[in-house]
């Protein structure tokens, strides 16, 4: 199973990551957001960062900046964290270049009934699902939702499984019935907002 690293702000950071052949790398590009990249790190420096799995996270973002931002700073994977319908993924999809792959996120909260016809009635015109928790905040909360959700949808994407995965919730992943593609871990692997604990990190690899 892959995973991704998100909320990334350091380049010695970043550079452990890369040595401990993390599949991707994330960076928030949420204003609003304690781990906003943009904040500790400009276009340039992510630009050279020597990965092919750079995702950009945005959240209700207009697609021009999207598009700015996934050239300036070479982004590999735009993850879409907000409330972005079919029509504005197709636009964006026109947009990018080609190469450049589209993760739609469902955040998943206690209003979720209807989930299953949204996600059964889906275009499908991402390349990516990710399943996270919802909140006011949109993401990064540390928060799990109830993953047997899962179990009762058909799934026919692959799927990143997000929001607070962490060391003592892992084994619960057995229980899912259609694994995910990839993990996505964020606050639950941090000392203070976009400072990673890479220790906590290399033990999570090794659990798996
Ligand atoms: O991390 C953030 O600050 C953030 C802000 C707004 C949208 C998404 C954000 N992060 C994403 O949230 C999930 C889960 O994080 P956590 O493990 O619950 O902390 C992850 O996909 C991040 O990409």
């Amino acid at each position: 199973m892959k995973i991704k690293v998100c909320g990334l702000t350091k380049p010695d950071q970043i550079e452990q990551l890369i040595d401990l052949k993390t599949d991707f790398l994330g960076f928030i590009f949420y204003p609003k957001s304690s781990r906003y990249v943009l904040n500790h790190l400009n276009a340039d420096q992510i630009s050279v960062i020597p990965h092919s799995g750079k995702v950009g996270v945005f959240v209700n973002e207009t697609l021009e900046n999207i598009v700015k931002m996934a050239e300036e700073c070479s982004l590999n994977y735009i993850q879409l964290h907000g409330d972005e319908d079919e029509n504005y993924i197709d636009e964006l999809r026109h947009s990018l270049n080609k190469e450049t792959m589209i993760i739609k996120v469902f955040r998943i909260g206690q209003h979720s009934e209807n989930l299953k016809s949204k996600i059964q009635n889906l275009k499908f015109n991402s390349d990516y699902l990710l399943f996270d928790t919802d909140s006011e905040s949109f993401g990064g909360t540390g928060k799990t939702f109830d993953w047997q959700i899962l179990n009762d949808l058909e799934i026919a994407k692959p799927y990143f499984l997000s929001g607070g995965i962490s060391l003592e919730n892992i084994d619960k992943l057995t229980t899912i019935t259609h694994q995910p593609f990839a993990l996505d871990i964020n606050s639950k692997f941090e000392t203070e907002a976009g400072i990673k604990d890479l220790e906590k990190i290399k033990n999570f690899y090794e659990k798996l």
